[in-house]
């Protein structure tokens, strides 16, 4: 089996009103490789979500950025699960390593709202990665399976799931991985799965990296036999997304 090329875009805690017109404007207008050949989601701020999703071109799916370990309730702040796919907001980024550090979300809180998530008919994107210290000690390959293996403990489905690698040291730093560095964790993560999920799984899934992807590195990275695609942060909220949309591109068309 194939695995469709992934591309999210994720703008984190960004924009206004008039910033969202005009990004989704951006995109609808944008050539970009048919749905056959690729999957794209686009990850706004939950205030954003209803506004996205009304006028958002419908080969794109909308994603939160987060939700609920549980059944929503009280508790204040929180988005529960339920809550999106009531919405009918299709997919979820959990694991993100923005919340794993500054909202001290542990591998096993990640691995509770996977499980949640996609109890309720969510798609998952969790996220993994490795702090720049923990490469420099070559922990890489053990802290990634690390946190695959607090989801496998609990999810026995991986159908509805993507796996971003996201090496925190790239996030928002313009220092991106080489091609051969994301090659070589994607390609040992896929390695571990065959070995400790199963060999089908290990297939199917999508692997996806993140980590100041440009429309300048995309060709090369996503050009990787076991990149499956991007999650984008920075870009995915410029002209230059399109591009990146087009990282593998075959056959374009506007909108559906
Ligand atoms: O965290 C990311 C996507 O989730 C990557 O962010 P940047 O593309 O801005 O480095």
């Amino acid at each position: 089996m194939t695995r469709k090329f992934f591309i999210g875009g994720n703008w984190k805690c960004n924009g206004t009103v008039d910033e969202v017109k005009k990004i989704v404007c951006m995109l609808n207008g944008g050539e970009v490789p048919c749905p056959n050949h690729i999957e794209t989601i686009i990850s706004p701020p939950f205030i954003f979500i209803p506004m996205v999703k009304s006028c958002l071109r419908t080969d794109f799916q909308v994603a939160a950025q987060n939700c609920w370990t549980k059944k929503g309730g009280a508790f204040t702040g929180e988005i529960s699960a339920e809550m999106l796919k009531n919405l009918g907001v299709p997919w979820v980024i959990l694991g993100h390593s923005e919340r794993r550090t500054l909202m001290h979300e542990t591998d096993q809180v990640v691995a509770e709202k996977v499980d949640y998530a996609l109890s309720q008919g969510l798609k998952v994107c969790l996220c993994v990665g490795e702090s720049l210290k923990e490469r420099e000690c070559n922990e890489t390959a053990q802290v990634v399976s690390r946190q695959v293996q607090a989801v496998a403990a609990r999810v026995g489905c991986w159908a509805n799931v993507v796996i971003a690698y996201e090496p925190i040291w790239a996030i928002g730093t313009g220092k991106v991985a080489s091609p051969e560095q994301a090659q070589e964790v994607h390609y040992n993560l896929r390695k571990w799965i065959d070995c400790h999920i199963s060999c089908q799984v290990a297939q199917d899934i999508r692997i996806i990296y993140g980590g100041s992807v440009t429309a300048a590195n995309c060709k090369q990275i996503g050009g990787q036999p076991d990149v499956d695609g991007f999650l984008v942060g920075g870009a995915s909220l410029k002209e230059e997304f399109i591009e990146i949309l087009n990282a593998r591109n075959t056959h374009t068309h506007k909108t559906c």
